[in-house]
Order: structure tokens, then sequence, then C-alpha cells
């Protein structure tokens, strides 16, 4: 089995038990086998030795919510509410998308993700045994979903719940465990209550998890009010959508009952700052949702409303609008906000056991930073400098269940100049149509 040993390197585990050591990796196979201050004993026999000198190693980070294939259309529309955005700019031009569309999209998307240091994401989109390929041949890791929207006539909706039960079937477990599906109604507002409630049992018969869009707008949150009776965490609970292992995007618009009821159910929340910001929809009670024991999480959201995929981003974000909205500048501190990309990540998306953290026998998903440069000095609190002044751009190496996806800032699977002509090529076809 192929061996690295990762030689004085930084790491930052995110295991509270031991936070930052300076030390020793050593992988074999897909598993971190060794992690310690001490030199492995005895040395790993023909391992492929890395210097890990000048470099800061954590486990590679999680984006538990998004859209790859919209990645065409970054840019495409800015400063608009979003629904606006979604409805008069995002689902015309999505209605436009070829099999090819959808490939280029996605592998822009997953060039962007794991040269920023996401090794592990959600997505929700159509055309998902094309992400599938994209993700499989990445060598990323990826929790995939067909998303359904349910305005549509009965026979769509159920050709629609077909595919998305096909999808999740077919591709559960697959690339060594790499691939996992899901079933996902778009949104209470999408989708009305006797689909979600099938895709609810359609769900629990494949043992799939679900997710959703949920009280993302002010507006969706008063729309469910008027059309249903309730606000959408009651209205989901009701029809049977966290009686199971679920996640949520979002979450807005939260009342305390509505936060209360998150945390007894063990419903996952995936916090999206940015795309929440530019979109107007507003600030998540992230603080709030901590403080009652809700997992909560990090997603971009796609390139179309963020506008760009780099994890770090959020993690910065996390940390510093809920100190500023609070006025507590102890909300959300550097160590929490960092978990909410790793750890929190894995346990949001029921990985916890395998990944996001650097520990011995997990999976080796790890990233490597370039702590070279100016902004990582001088060397005071190196958590700090990850949250308060990285990004995706000090990435430079990437290994996922311990292969190597990113070799100096470039993919090794994927020809990423090739991607950006393909999508560029892509996006003005569409424009054009
Ligand atoms: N086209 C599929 C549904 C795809 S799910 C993914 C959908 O999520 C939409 N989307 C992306 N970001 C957001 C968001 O922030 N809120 C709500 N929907 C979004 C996106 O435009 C896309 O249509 C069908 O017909 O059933
Ligand atoms: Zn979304």
């Amino acid at each position: 089995m192929k061996r690295i040993w990762i030689k004085d390197g930084t790491f930052v585990t995110m295991d509270d038990a031991r936070p930052v050591l300076k030390g020793h990796m050593v992988i074999e196979g897909d598993t971190i086998l060794y992690l310690d201050e001490a030199l492995p004993e005895p040395a790993p026999e023909g391992a492929e030795v890395i210097d890990g000198n000048g470099f800061v190693y954590m486990p590679g980070l999680i984006n538990t919510h998004g859209h790859a294939a919209m990645s065409l259309l970054r840019g495409y529309s800015d400063d608009e509410a979003l629904q606006v955005w979604l409805e008069q700019k995002m689902w015309p031009m999505e209605g436009k998308y070829t099999d090819e569309d959808a490939r280029w999209g996605t592998a822009l998307a997953v060039s962007e993700m794991l040269r920023s240091g996401t090794t592990t994401f959600v997505d929700m989109y159509d055309r998902m045994h094309i992400v599938a390929e994209v993700v499989e041949q990445s060598g990323m890791r990826g929790l995939l979903t067909r998303g359904v929207i349910g305005l549509c006539p009965p026979d769509v909706q159920t050709a629609k719940l077909n595919e998305a039960k096909q999808f999740a079937r077919d591709w559960n477990g697959r690339a060594n465990g790499r691939i996992r599906t899901m079933l996902s109604p778009h949104a209470p507002y999408t989708c009305p209550p006797d689909y979600i409630a099938r895709i609810v049992e359609a769900a629990q018969e494949l043992n799939v998890p679900l997710h959703t869009h949920m009280s993302e707008s002010a507006a969706e949150v008063q729309q469910n009010i008027d059309d249903y009776g309730c606000r959408p965490v009651e209205h989901l609970d009701k029809l049977g959508f966290f009686s199971g292992p679920a996640l949520v995007a979002h979450a807005v618009h939260l009342t305390d009952d509505e936060i209360a009821l998150l945390a007894e159910r063990g419903v996952g929340v995936s916090h999206n700052p940015a795309s929440n910001l530019k979109l107007a929809s507003g600030i998540a009670r992230l603080p709030d949702l901590l403080k009652a024991g809700v997992t909560v999480s990090l997603g971009t959201d796609s390139a179309a409303s963020n506008n760009n995929l780099d994890l770090f981003d959020e993690i910065r974000l996390a940390a510093l609008i809920h100190k500023g909205v609070s006025g507590d500048p102890t909300a959300v501190p550097a160590w929490e906000a960092l978990k909410l990309g790793t750890v929190y990540g894995a346990r949001a998306i029921w990985q916890e056991e395998r990944i996001g953290m650097l520990k011995e026998g997990m999976k080796a998903d790890f990233i490597a930073i370039d702590a070279e440069q100016p902004h990582f000095y001088p060397r005071t609190e190196i958590v700090s400098h990850l949250v308060y002044s990285g990004s995706g751009r000090d990435v430079k190496h990437v290994w996922v269940d311990g292969v190597q996806v990113v070799k100096n800032g470039a993919c090794v699977f994927l020809d990423d100049a090739q991607i950006r002509a393909e999508a560029q090529r892509c996006f003005e076809r569409l424009l054009s149509s």
C-alpha cells in the first residue's frame, strides 16, 4: 500500500485534544496512520517523503451546500433579490443547459474548490450522473443529490423523483466510497406538500438523507404562512422531513422555537453567509444555533450568488459578521469558525467518523497551506492567521483519500486550462441561444 510521510510540518488538526502540533504525519493508502510530534519509529518503509517545512497542514474543507454547474453563471446576474435572481435570471438560463454545460460548469467548480482547499462538497442539481463522473475523475469527495422543483404536472414530478431515486441508488458508495447520495426537494416553496411527502418516503425507502433550501428569505417564510398556515420548520416537520437524517441550507429566518426544534430533531444546517448577504436574504442566527446545539456547517451556494467557491471566505465571514451584528467580539471565535468548515461540516453530512479532522484512523483528506508569505507573519496564532488572514489562494497541495489531487496549485486529474476554455465556450453559447 502506498505510504506518504509528511516530515516536519505544522498540523492544525481540528482535534480539541491537541489543536496544533509540529511534527510528522504518515499516510497509508487512504488513511492517516500516524500523527505526532515524535519521529515515526521505525521510519515508514518505502514512503514518499514530503518536506513539510513552511507548510501548514489541515483537514480539507467541507462545503455543505452548492450547485456546481451554476459556475457558468458567475457574474451573469448580480445585485438582485433572491426571487428575481432565481426566477428571472437563473431559471431561464438553466433551462437552456445541455449535458455539456453541466459537465464544464461542474468541472469549473470542482477545479476551483479543490484548488482552494475544499475536499468534500454537497451538490444539489440535475444531470447528476454527469456531476458524479466529474467528481469521480477529479478525485474529490462529494455528497450528491438530484434536486427537484415540483412546480410541474404530476407526471413530470414523478419522472423527476424517479430520476432522483435512480441516481441516489446508482451512485451511493461509488468511487471508493468518495461519493454518497441524498434526495432533495428544492424548497418548500417550489414543491407542494404531497410531493415533499413522497420524497421523504423515498428517502426512507432508499435509506439516504434529505437536503433542501429552507427559510432563506423573509418573503419565503411569509408565503409559507399564507399558503400552509405555518412557518417552514413546522411545515417540513409535519411532512416527516426531519424524522431521518436531514440537512437544510440557509435557515436565515428562524424563531427561537424553530431553533429548538432543529436541535431536537438533530437537523444539520448549512450556513451560507456570502450568498445570504449578496442576495440580501439576511443574516442567519449562527450564535443562537450553535448555543442551542444545532450542527451548523458552511456552504458557498453557487458561484452565481457568491461569487467564488472559496470556503475560507465563508469561514472568515462567519467569524466576522456575527461579531458585527451582535456587538459581541467573542461571538464565533476563530477556532469555532474553522470548525464550521471542517469538523462540524463532517458532522452535518454524517461523516464525522472519517473526515474533518487530522487524526489517526481517519481518511487522509488534507491540504497544505504555503505559510511562507507575509500575511502569515509574525507567527503568533496560526489558527487566527488561517481564519482572519488566509484564503484559498494560499493552498498549494491537496490530498483526498490519500491521493494527491492538487499539486503546486494545479489539479492533477483535471485539465484546468481546458476547463476554463470550455466554460467560456459554454457560457457564450448559453448567452446567444
Ligand atoms: N432544474 C431542477 C432543479 C435543480 S435543483 C437546483 C436549483 O437551485 C437553484 N438555486 C441556486 N441557488 C439557490 C438559492 O440560494 N436559493 C434557492 N434556489 C437556488 C438553482 O437555480 C437551481 O435551479 C428541476 O427542474 O427540478
Ligand atoms: Zn442553493
